[in-house]
């Protein structure tokens, strides 16, 4: 492309704002970090709409804002630039039409119909489904905004309760095709999948048993019996069949809108996803579907510490019949393992993960023995994952790559254990 041209490209990651709207009342009462919940964002991915150089050609001085009302999630757009190329060998993007495809017919180019809108929502909107989980957070005070962290609030069971003066209360809705006017909801919230999850695609809604969990900030409005909601995130699973009757759920999306990341509601959202999860006799595991490595990361923290907090490093067996042990120990072991592992409903990778990074995090490694054993049991299982790989190689190569694979787990697992138990 020319010098000329070029000028006319505008990057669609920058050029497209999302911004979630709440009513100026309720947005008022936001102080500090929690304004940022209303702050405009951009994507991180745009390439499924725009292309995979995710670059616009034909504007200068783009400007895309895409805003949502915070609950409903109806949606307004508004496109401006400073100039258009108007050249018929070198037509500009069409950017309505485009964006069209990706979101549901009804969002509306008015200023004064999403301003009502929003004002609806206030009053009207209510998250659909069934509530299964809460927790509370302290709202951000007046004066000086605090640092990263800082805003963490109080957990549920400490000093805040559900509808304390000052407190907001987090709430998560499970959902399926089933509950009225979902199918709806899903079409406008959908948009996030593509815009922040890499590889991510739309769920067929011809496929009926998909499950979804939505997360809300439900906020009380100052001087009012009110109470609104405003979208944080989402996760959807969907069931298999699992031998011989029962099913093994497969998270398959899961997203925390920027406003809200790093703030401990991913963490939230997971961990009452796997409560649920836990509470259905009919589910055998659940597994992760291609999942981004902050997510790996996320879901590793959670399952440790939950099984920490189940006393799996007091169980006798814990670090029974590691390494090379005569047959009846390791039959023993592999029992312990299996019986354990059913009971969470950990699907097994991540299970052998888990046990391997709390095994690491007991180990003594001045003791020559114990830190051999643990090597010759982590390494065991990287040769059985990567059999098909190793098989092919000499046995001198084997020994090298299987070193090298187990240096970079051990390592990952240290990152993993610090961030978890600092
Ligand atoms: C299968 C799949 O769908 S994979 C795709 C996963 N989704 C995506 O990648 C989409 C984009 N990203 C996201 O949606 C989010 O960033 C997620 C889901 C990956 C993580 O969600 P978050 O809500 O940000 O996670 P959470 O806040 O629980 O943990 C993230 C960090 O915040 C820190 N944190 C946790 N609680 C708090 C708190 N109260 N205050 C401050 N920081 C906190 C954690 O220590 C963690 O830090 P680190 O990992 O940088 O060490």
């Amino acid at each position: 492309m020319s010098e000329d041209l070029a000028e006319w490209l505008s990057d669609s990651n920058e050029a497209l704002s999302l911004q979630l709207v709440r009513d100026p009342e309720d947005e008022d009462a936001l102080h500090n970090q929690d304004q940022r919940a209303v702050e405009p964002f951009h994507p991180t991915f745009t390439y499924p709409i725009f292309g995979e150089h995710e670059k616009i050609f034909g504007y200068k001085g783009l400007d895309i804002q895409l805003k949502f009302a915070s609950g409903s999630l109806r949606q307004h757009l508004s496109i401006t630039y400073d100039s258009k190329l108007n050249s018929p060998a070198t037509p500009s993007d069409e950017i309505e039409g485009t964006l069209y495809k990706f979101i549901p017919p009804d969002y509306t180019k008015s200023d004064i119909d999403f301003k009502k809108q929003v004002e609806k929502d206030s009053t009207e909107f209510k998250p659909l489904g069934e509530k299964v989980g809460f927790y509370v957070r302290a709202a951000a005070t007046k004066g000086k905004s605090k640092g990263k962290g800082k805003g963490k609030g109080k957990e549920n069971g400490e000093e805040l309760k559900e509808g304390d003066e000052g407190a907001v209360d987090f709430e998560m809705y499970k959902a399926t095709w089933n509950t009225p006017g979902f199918r709806e909801y899903h079409r406008r919230m959908q948009l996030f999948i593509l815009l922040f999850i890499e590889g991510g695609s739309y769920v067929h809604e011809d496929e009926d048993s998909w499950e979804f969990i939505t997360l809300y900030e439900k906020r009380k409005r100052p001087e009012s019996d009110l109470y609104t909601y405003h979208f944080v995130g989402y996760v959807s699973v969907y069931p298999f069949w699992c031998y011989p009757d029962q099913v093994r759920l497969r998270l398959s999306q899961f997203v925390i809108l920027p406003p809200y990341q790093n703030q401990g509601h991913g963490s939230k959202l997971y961990s009452t996803l796997f409560s649920e999860m836990l509470s259905r006799p009919e589910v055998a595991e659940l597994t992760v579907e291609d999942p981004a490595e902050a997510f790996e990361d996320l879901r590793d923290r959670n399952d440790l510490r939950f099984l920490v907090s189940q006393g799996i490093l007091e169980d006798p067996s814990f670090s029974k019949g590691i390494g090379p042990s005569d047959e009846i120990i390791r039959a023993e072991r592999v029992k312990w393992e299996s019986g354990i592992r059913k009971k969470y409903k950990i699907a097994q990778r991540q299970f052998d993960r888990l046990l391997e990074m709390l095994l690491l995090r007991e180990l003594n490694v001045m003791n020559e023995v114990e830190t051999r054993r643990y090597r010759l049991h982590v390494k065991a299982r990287l040769y059985r994952f990567n059999y098909e790989m190793l098989s092919q190689m000499t046995p001198e190569e084997r020994k090298e790559a299987l070193s090298k694979t187990y240096e970079s787990v051990i390592e990952d697992y240290e990152r993993i254990l610090e961030m978890t138990f600092h």
